[in-house]
């Protein structure tokens, strides 16, 4: 694979939240992500798995308004005429989703990210990606067709294979965030550790403070 390494923001040593409206009862998904970008989210993820085409672009345009005062990046996960019609600053897309190829006909200049989940999904990753999806990390109960998990073995492995950001996902909390951070990852991404929390903005600071912390003491 060819390692591609655009002058365009990367995700390196960010806290990426990766959105669930279901998880955040009481709170509404806006209080969530607004929580969360206090606390030091660097990188917001829209993912809905459920919403209509429309009700999706009025979600992206409240969450966008969120994230473009904090000036912090918004992906948008599978939804290509999404991510299009909102002028999001980028794309998640997986091994079953719009390959990175028809992606970047039409997202020339986006951030693209690419699930992987196993060697062989890195070993076969096109050129064009901007970071890399290391998933599931572990077992979560997040996503109900989630692969195996990888482990911090099979994240170390991915690390030494491939330059590319590596944001980290699955099973994730502040319980772990150190080891999956020397493990190799770059950045983490969370969903249930912040959307689900008692107090997200603690949750994202506590989660924050970690990869900041754990990139201070690494040699650049
Ligand atoms: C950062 C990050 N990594 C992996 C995924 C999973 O993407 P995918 O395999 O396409 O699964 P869905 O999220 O679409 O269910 C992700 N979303 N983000
Ligand atoms: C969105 C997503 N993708 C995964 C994958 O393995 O591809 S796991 C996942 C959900 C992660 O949720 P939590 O942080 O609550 O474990
Ligand atoms: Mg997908």
């Amino acid at each position: 694979m060819a390692d591609r390494l655009p002058t365009r923001w990367q995700p390196r040593h960010a806290l990426c939240l990766v959105t669930d409206g279901s998880l955040c009862a009481p709170r509404t998904l806006v209080e969530v992500v607004s929580a969360a970008l206090q606390g030091g989210v660097g990188m917001v993820q829209l993912r809905e798995k459920k919403l209509d085409s429309r009700a999706f672009v009025e979600r992206a345009r409240a969450i966008q308004a969120l994230t473009a005062s904090a000036g912090v990046p918004l992906v948008i996960n599978d939804r290509l005429d999404i991510a299009l019609v909102v002028g999001a600053d980028g794309l998640h897309v997986g091994q079953s989703d719009l390959s990175v190829a028809d992606v970047r006909l039409w997202l020339p200049d986006a951030l693209v990210g690419l699930s992987i989940e196993s060697m062989a999904d890195l070993l076969a990753a096109p050129a064009g990606v901007d970071y890399l999806g290391v998933s599931p990390v572990f077992a979560t109960a997040t996503k109900a067709d989630a692969a195996a998990a990888l482990g911090l073995e099979g994240l170390a492995a991915i690390r030494a294979a491939t330059r590319l950001p590596l944001v980290a996902i699955g099973g994730i909390g502040a319980h772990n965030a150190r080891a999956v951070l020397r493990h190799g990852a770059d950045s983490l991404a969370v969903v249930s550790a912040i959307c689900a929390a008692a107090d997200p903005r603690a949750a994202a600071a506590e989660l924050a403070g970690c990869i900041e912390s754990e990139s201070n003491s690494r040699p650049s």
